[in-house]
């Protein structure tokens, strides 16, 4: 299947900006690449192509129309934006894409390394992921919010449930910081094949359970639940998820824009002591224990 990525010249401080930006557009995936990876390529007569330091990659599908994204970005992000539009195969994006993810530290421990590369520290907590098609490798600032915070629990013998599990990121982090047992839910069958494979990978498959909504187990509960998904769903799915941690037990939410925070956290506040919201960029993470 063939995808289009449009390149956004950026610099290390608007890079984050403008990867929301192309994320709230709906691009699948974003990425940075340095100097080496800037396009070649000709200006047309009379313009003058200046990259700064970061290019800002967004990927899509073939059937999006690349021009209003552009417009959206001229008109909120930089007038004389420069930027190039390109028709990618699978294979090409894949490979560009594995060049592009390096190992990550979170917190104190824990580090998420892609699978085909050496881990930094082989002392620390390493995960190995290949996220293939699912969410989740860390540099998304919800993940990292969501890692960082795992990082800082005491995990030992506790049962984790991951509401959204993506490519595993977070049950495999739980895992790998000390917990009993997690439980991945995904209404996406690629997400948990990809949580599955990235466990195998892991030698924690026997530990990880992973369930589509509708075929998890009944009563489940857990001593901790960390959701990644949006407000909307967050909202929505409010009581569902809410009876899934244990009395006493802790929540973690998080794709949460930073706008969306305090009225979600008011909605949680019916089951949960909220503790104050955690910022990143433009991004807020909450989270509280079970009355
Ligand atoms: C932003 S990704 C998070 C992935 C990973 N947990 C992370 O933190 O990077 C959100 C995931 O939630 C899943 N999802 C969205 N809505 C859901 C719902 N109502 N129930 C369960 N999973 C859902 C998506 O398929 C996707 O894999």
């Amino acid at each position: 299947m063939p995808w289009i990525q449009i390149r956004i010249n950026a610099t290390e401080k608007t890079a984050d900006k403008v990867s929301n930006m192309l994320l709230g557009r709906g691009a699948l995936s974003v990425t940075y690449m340095d100097a080496e990876d800037k396009p070649v390529f000709e200006p047309l007569p009379g313009e003058t192509l200046l990259w700064d330091d970061t290019v800002v990659v967004g990927l899509f599908d073939a059937e999006t129309d690349p021009a209003p994204i552009i417009e959206f970005l001229k008109k909120f992000y930089r007038k004389d934006l420069v930027c190039k539009v390109e028709q990618l195969e699978d294979k090409d994006w894949v490979r560009e894409w594995m060049d592009s993810f390096h190992p990550m530290r979170f917190g104190k421990r824990l580090w998420i390394c892609p699978s085909w590369r050496d881990v930094p520290d082989p002392t620390a907590v390493n995960v190995m992921l290949d996220p293939g098609l699912a969410f989740g490798t860390g540099t998304h600032p919800t993940t990292a919010l969501c890692l960082e915070w795992l990082d800082g629990q005491d995990l030992n013998d506790k049962t984790v449930i991951d509401f959204g599990c993506g490519s595993g990121i977070l049950a495999l982090a739980a895992l790998k910081l000390g917990a009993k047992e997690v439980i991945g839910i995904d209404i996406d069958p690629q997400a948990l094949q990809a949580s599955h494979d990235n466990a195998e990978r892991n030698g924690v498959a026997d530990r990880l359970s992973v369930y589509l909504p509708q075929d998890q187990p009944e009563g489940l509960k857990a001593d901790i639940v960390v959701a990644n998904i949006l407000a909307g769903p967050l909202k929505e799915l409010s009581p569902l998820i809410s009876s899934l941690v244990k009395p006493g037990g802790k929540l973690a939410l998080s794709g949460i824009l930073e706008s969306q925070a305090e009225g979600l956290n008011q909605v949680y506040a019916q089951w949960f002591n909220m503790d104050n919201p955690e910022l990143r960029e433009d991004w807020a993470r909450l989270g509280g224990v079970k009355q």
